[in-house]
C-alpha cells in the first residue's frame, strides 16, 4: 500500500513530516507519496506553487520512504484528488493500493470534495488527529457518519482491499500549522525552532517569502 499526503504545504512542516512516518509505521506503508496541490480551489495560497513544491522537496531530502510527486503542480488544472488518484491507478496499475492520509481538519471537509464518494472508492482513507479538531464520531455532518460507519476498517481490512476503507490512527498530537508560520514569518517572530525542517527555513528566509508586503 503507497499513502498519499496531499496539501497546500504553504509552507511543508513537521506536522506534515509526522503524518507520513506515523502514517507508514502504522499501516506498513511501502512508500508516501506527497503531493504538493498545484491549484487548490478551495484556498488561496500565498507562496506560488513552484515554491511549495521546492520546499517539498527540500524537506524530504533526508527521508528515505518520502517522494514529493509534482503531478498536481505541473497540472494546470484546478486540484482535484479525484484526477490525482485516476491518474495513480493508471500509472501503478490496477493491483496497487493507495491510502490517503488526512488530518481531522481535511477529513471534516472531505464532503465538499469533487465527487467525494468516487474517491472514496479508489483509495482507503487514514485519518490522524489534530489539536484542535477532535474526532467524535457523533460530530461528524450525516453524510460523513455515514460513510465512516460503512467504511471504519482494521489495518488489516486496509492492507487486504484496494480502496474504500477508513481508519483513525491515534498519532500524538502535533500542534503545529502553515497559519502558525505564516504567521510567524510575517512578524518577525523568533518561535520558528522545531517546526518546520531548517532547509525550508532557510529557503523561505532566500526567497523572501510570507513576508508582509
Ligand atoms: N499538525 C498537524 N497534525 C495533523 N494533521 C495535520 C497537521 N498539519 C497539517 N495536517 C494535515 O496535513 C494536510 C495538509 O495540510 P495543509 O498543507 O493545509 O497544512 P496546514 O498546517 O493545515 O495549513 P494552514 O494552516 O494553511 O491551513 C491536511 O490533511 C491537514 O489536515
Ligand atoms: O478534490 C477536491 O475537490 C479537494 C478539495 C479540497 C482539498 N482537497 C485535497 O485535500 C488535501 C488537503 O488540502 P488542504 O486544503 O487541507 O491543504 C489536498 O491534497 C487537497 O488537494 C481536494
Amino acid at each position: 500500500m503507497i499513502g498519499v499526503l496531499g496539501g497546500t504545504f504553504d509552507p511543508i512542516h513537521d506536522g506534515h513530516l509526522a503524518m507520513a512516518q506515523f502514517a507508514r509505521s502504522q499501516l506498513d506503508l511501502a512508500k508516501v507519496l506527497l503531493i504538493p496541490a498545484g491549484f487548490p480551489w478551495q484556498r488561496e495560497p500565498r507562496a506560488s506553487a513552484e515554491d511549495r513544491l521546492r520546499m517539498a522537496e527540500l524537506a524530504i531530502a533526508q527521508q528515505p520512504f518520502i517522494e514529493v510527486d509534482a503531478r498536481e503542480v505541473r497540472r494546470h488544472t484546478p486540484t482535484y484528488t479525484l484526477d490525482t488518484l485516476e491518474e495513480l491507478r493508471a500509472s501503478y496499475g490496477s493491483d496497487q493500493s493507495f491510502c490517503l492520509i488526512l488530518g481531522s481538519d481535511a477529513f471534516f471537509n472531505l464532503p465538499t470534495w469533487k465527487e467525494w464518494m468516487r474517491v472514496l472508492d479508489l483509495a482507503h482513507v487514514a485519518v490522524l488527529c489534530r489539536p484542535g479538531f477532535d474526532l467524535p464520531v457523533e460530530h461528524f455532518t450525516p453524510p460523513l457518519r455515514e460513510a465512516w460507519n460503512a467504511r471504519q476498517s482494521s489495518v488489516s481490512d486496509l492492507q487486504n482491499s484496494l480502496g474504500g476503507r477508513m481508519i483513525r490512527l491515534e498519532m500524538p498530537p502535533v500542534p503545529i500549522s502553515s497559519t502558525q508560520i505564516r504567521h510567524a514569518l510575517a512578524h518577525s517572530l523568533p518561535s520558528l525552532e522545531g517546526l518546520l525542517p531548517p532547509p525550508v527555513l532557510n529557503y523561505i528566509e532566500t526567497h523572501h517569502l510570507y513576508r508582509l508586503p
